[in-house]
């Protein structure tokens, strides 16, 4: 008998969550029937959707939502082998059994020199997003400016890195200047730390004068009111996160975008990176490639041991992470 520990969201989190809406547990898992798996998470992924989503989709008691990398230690499914690692839409869990209808293996010939988080990252649905959300939402072509927000994070690194093979600028901002340095050094023709600027539209008009093409927006609110009167003419914004927003008690009330999105015709559209899915091996081949030619570099920051969860969300949502932030049981 495999006893599970489980991190369950006690409490709706109010405001900035707090490591008292989580409780720790332990959950009996029951012996192999035929054709189930045994497996044990090796990394999981904090990531910001878990804010909203756990107020849409989840009760108090429920196991926080999450995917992780895990090993397979006993397979009674002759599809999957033992030893095997795959991708796992489990929540945040030590362990679980599954029929293997839900696992994605990890993609065939992943190099022994490359951290297997990065299934969770850059070469997972972060890096997804990014891919999908550059490429055919904002339908980035060679020679654009591109702006993006969360630069440093998991996405924005991505995006950035991903629109200078594609032949822009890139214009990127972050909330410190240890990730300015970080963004410079992976590419950005300009980056600023939003924190310490006295204007953002000042500091957005010298970054690029002529204006952006494409704003890949990771943060919403405030930043994207400003930079939306930054847009060229047929300008592009893919909607991806709303950060800023997501620990609000009360919604923020903006400027109204009707004005800049008429006059410069603009194009906005939300998306969700899973809608993309069916394209999903397609982007994890072509960003896993980026990454053995090392094109698309990536960074994790990884804490260490599955009772840190709780403090590497609150951390990564506090701005605490460069790259990726992951946990490593
Ligand atoms: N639409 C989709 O399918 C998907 C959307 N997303 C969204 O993309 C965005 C980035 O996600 P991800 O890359 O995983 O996360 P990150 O790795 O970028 O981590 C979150 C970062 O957000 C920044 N941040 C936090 N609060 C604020 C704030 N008030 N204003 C500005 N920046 C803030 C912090 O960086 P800093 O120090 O720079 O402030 C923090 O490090 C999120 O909005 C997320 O919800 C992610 C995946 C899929
Ligand atoms: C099969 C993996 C499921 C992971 C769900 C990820 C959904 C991300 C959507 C993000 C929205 C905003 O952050």
């Amino acid at each position: 008998m495999v006893t599970a520990k489980v991190w369950v969201m006690k409490k709706h989190f109010e405001g900035f969550p707090q490591t008292s809406d989580f409780e720790m547990k332990q959950e009996e898992l029951a012996n192999l029937k035929d054709g189930e798996l045994l497996l044990e998470s090796v990394f999981l992924s904090v990531d910001p959707y878990m804010r909203p989503y756990s107020k849409r989709d989840m009760k108090e008691g429920d196991v926080m939502i999450g995917t992780q990398v895990a090993r397979i230690v006993e397979s009674k499914n002759p599809a999957f082998a033992a030893g095997a690692f795959v991708v796992a839409n489990k929540g945040w869990r030590t362990h679980f059994i599954s029929d293997g209808t839900d696992l994605n293996l990890l993609p065939a010939g992943w190099p022994e020199s490359l951290p297997r988080s990065l299934a969770l990252g850059t070469v997972g649905m972060p890096g997804l997003t990014a891919y999908f959300g550059l490429f055919e939402v904002c339908k980035m072509k060679p020679g654009e400016t591109v702006l993006v927000n969360a630069a440093a994070g998991a996405v924005g690194s991505v995006v950035g890195q991903l629109a200078k093979i594609g032949g822009c600028k890139v214009v990127g901002c972050a909330g410190s200047d240890s990730k300015v340095a970080y963004l410079k050094k992976i590419g950005f023709d300009e980056a600023f730390n939003y924190k310490t600027i006295t204007s953002l539209d000042e500091t957005l008009r010298k970054a690029s004068p002529d204006g952006y093409d494409c704003f890949f927006d990771n943060v919403g609110g405030e930043f994207a009111a400003i930079a939306i009167n930054h847009m060229k003419k047929y300008g592009r914004i893919a909607v991806c996160g709303a950060i800023s927003q997501y620990n609000d008690t009360v919604p923020q009330k903006g400027p109204y975008i009707q004005f800049p999105m008429i006059f410069n015709e603009l194009s906005m559209k939300g998306f969700i990176v899973t809608s993309w899915y069916n394209r999903r091996e397609e982007g994890v081949k072509a960003l896993l490639k980026w990454v053995v030619e090392g094109k698309l570099k990536y960074h994790e920051q990884v804490t260490e041991r599955f009772e840190n969860m709780p403090a590497a969300f609150i951390g990564m949502l506090k701005g605490e992470n460069i790259g990726k932030a992951i946990v490593k049981v």
